[in-house]
């Protein structure tokens, strides 16, 4: 008998740093889409992102692994180690080293928002299948991007993700879930004072409301840093 293919989902991101909402879309993913585990790719530096601001990737990668801590959640940099930046290049490189694999890409309704500006994303788009979970504030913009609009034939449901032997792409699933309203930018923001020096302006001891978690990312990039 044949046995089945491993499921990898794939979520590139930033992480700088890496938060709690991370964690739960892809515990949410993998169970929705029967994935077998999660790669988290921390990205040498996202295209279309400035660099100022952008805690050293190694940094980045700590506040993952705390964040994955006891999941089948995988934090890598890859990227880094492949030489690549862009997504297209990326996936085509993961496709060559690990060929009995499938794998899927992950994102946030704010990456589709922005998809059509993505370098090749049409070719993204057939190389691998792709599940966008809603988030807070973009599903609008995403229902209306060009992207949506190019991928609307190509919707299909979870289930099709889960039967892992009609398996094409493009194929785009979109994923609901209760909302989670955590994002990097609002954890930079909140700790401003705390992180900026990592992050690139003054310290001023730990937030006491911080989350646990959050508290370790943050406590992992300062020791990353003062390393
Ligand atoms: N709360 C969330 N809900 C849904 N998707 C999310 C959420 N947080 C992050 N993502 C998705 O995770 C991936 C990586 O996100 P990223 O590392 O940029 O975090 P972020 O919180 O969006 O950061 P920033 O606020 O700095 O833009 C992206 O696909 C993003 O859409
Ligand atoms: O390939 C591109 O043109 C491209 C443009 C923007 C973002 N990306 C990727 O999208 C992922 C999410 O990025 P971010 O910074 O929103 O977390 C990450 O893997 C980036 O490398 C890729």
């Amino acid at each position: 008998m044949r046995s089945r293919p491993v499921l990898t989902g794939l979520l590139g991101g930033s992480f700088n740093p890496a938060h709690g909402g991370h964690r739960r879309i892809s515990l949410f993913a993998m169970d929705a889409l029967g994935l077998d585990e999660v790669w988290w790719l921390v990205s040498p530096g996202n295209p279309l992102k400035p660099r100022a601001g952008m805690a050293p990737l190694k940094a980045r990668l700590r506040s993952a692994r705390a964040q994955a801590r006891r999941a089948r959640i995988v934090p890598t940099a890859i990227e880094a180690q492949l030489g690549t930046r862009y997504t297209v290049d990326t996936l085509r490189a993961l496709q060559r080293r690990y060929p009995k694999r499938r794998f899927v890409w992950l994102m946030g309704a704010d990456n589709l928002a922005e998809f059509h500006r993505w370098k090749d994303w049409r070719r993204i788009a057939r190389t691998m299948p792709i599940a966008v979970i809603a988030r807070p504030g973009y599903d609008a913009d995403a229902m209306t991007s060009p992207a949506m609009a190019w991928f609307r034939p190509y919707r299909v449901p979870a289930t099709s993700i889960r039967k892992r032997g009609q398996w094409s792409a493009p194929a785009l699933v979109l994923l609901r879930f209760d909302p989670d309203y955590r994002s990097a930018t609002a954890i930079r923001r909140a700790h401003a004072g705390w992180a900026e020096p990592l992050l690139g302006g003054d310290r001023n001891g730990q937030k006491p409301d911080m989350p646990l978690r959050d508290r370790l990312t943050f406590r992992s990039i300062r020791t990353e840093e003062q390393a």
